[in-house]
């Protein structure tokens, strides 16, 4: 049988001119397609914090190429004061959004490049710079098949799979985490149905997961965050699969606002719920949920965006976490490229990563 290679929408990458980086702008989709070449620091910023681009590994890819693209602008010839400019062009694109680690990781990872050349000549690690940022997109898209492979085989034909979120190509490189089984069972011809959580306010499941499943030819079914329920009483849903903005040392995981609640009713209904995602979202700097830091965005996202009118006055006040932690002991596994992590999650990560148990803090 012919596997049908699913083909996925360039979400991010480098401009053909290699100046800036090209991305698809997830706010405006389904409805449109518009790619957008970005260059200048207040317009990758505003990429970020907008979710024109988004999704943990989709932001640490655009925010490695971002740096590239910024230090190619520099005018420095000397070491100090180029690297300097690239200290604060990391900083300022950190400051976009604080709970994806990958946004900080893969800022960290092209900046150490700069850090590990004092010798050499501004045009070299320009270029050793742009290797980091194309090796990181490169890695991502060996972990989400490898992860999409670990994913499949907890699951079988015909199952059904509750999503949350947007965990697909459009929030990584290609596959996706949370949503990468379902790609990869697609073209092996392995039936699968997702029902896909709108997940409001932002609707990433609505108007991204259900995208990136029709558009693939996957069946799917769109429901309300708040009939996640009734779907697993109804027994329609054998494994939940989410994706991560950071996962915490002993497994607690900050996922986009509502999935721990899914987690709650999963373990209710005693399905499986599994986090998917790279190493590179686990910071095994964060000791637990506690410690990661929650983003609030704008209210207005709550009572405007996506309606004709505003849904509720506007003196109503409003509070709007982007995310929430899933306690670890309500998660199943955590799927990572390098292997599926049960708990005790501190315990298997040490294994499967080769680390010590116990990190410095
Ligand atoms: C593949 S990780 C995607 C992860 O990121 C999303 O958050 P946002 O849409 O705000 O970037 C959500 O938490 C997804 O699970």
């Amino acid at each position: 049988m012919e596997l049908k290679r699913i083909t996925h929408a360039e979400n991010v990458r480098l401009s053909d001119s290699g100046r800036a980086v090209r991305i698809l702008d997830q706010s405006r989709l389904p409805n449109e397609t518009v790619y957008l070449e970005l260059s200048q620091a207040e317009d990758l910023y505003e990429a970020i914090a907008s979710l024109r681009v988004r999704g943990a590994p989709a932001i640490g890819i655009f925010a490695g190429y971002a740096l590239y693209v910024l230090a190619l602008q520099s005018q420095e010839t000397q070491y100090g004061p180029f690297l300097e400019a690239c200290r604060r062009n990391r900083d300022y694109l950190n400051s976009s959004r604080p709970t994806a680690v990958n946004l900080r990781h893969m800022l960290d990872r092209v900046l150490a490049v700069a850090e590990s050349m004092p010798c050499a000549d501004v045009p070299s690690i320009q270029a050793a710079m742009g290797q980091a940022a194309r090796a990181i997109h490169q890695e991502d898209i060996a972990m989400c098949t490898a992860i999409s492979e670990y994913g499949l085989s907890l699951v079988k034909a015909g199952d059904g799979i509750l999503t949350h979120c947007n965990a697909g190509p459009l929030a990584t490189s290609r596959y996706g985490t949370g949503l990468g089984p379902l790609f990869l069972a697609k073209e092996r011809g392995i039936p699968l149905h997702a029902w896909c959580d709108e997940t409001r306010p932002l609707l990433q499941g609505a108007r991204l997961t259900a995208y990136e499943l029709q558009q693939a030819g996957i069946d799917c079914t769109l429901i309300c965050d708040n009939m996640a329920s009734l779907v697993m009483k109804e027994g329609k849903i054998n494994a939940c699969f989410v994706g991560c903005d950071r996962v915490a040392r002993n497994g607690d995981t900050a996922n986009k606002i509502g999935t721990s609640g899914v987690a709650i009713l999963a373990k209710h209904y005693g399905i499986p719920f599994y986090v998917l995602g790279p190493s590179s979202t686990i910071d095994f700097t964060c000791p637990d949920g506690d410690h990661i830091p929650i983003e609030l965005r704008d209210g207005g996202e709550l009572k405007e965006k996506f309606f004709s009118a505003p849904v509720a006055l506007p003196q109503v006040k409003c509070y709007n976490p982007a995310f929430d932690v899933t306690d670890h002991s309500l998660i199943t596994a955590i799927v990572t490229e390098k292997g599926i992590c049960y708990p005790p999650f501190e315990q298997s990560f040490a294994q499967v990563f080769g680390r010590p148990e116990k990190e410095a803090t």
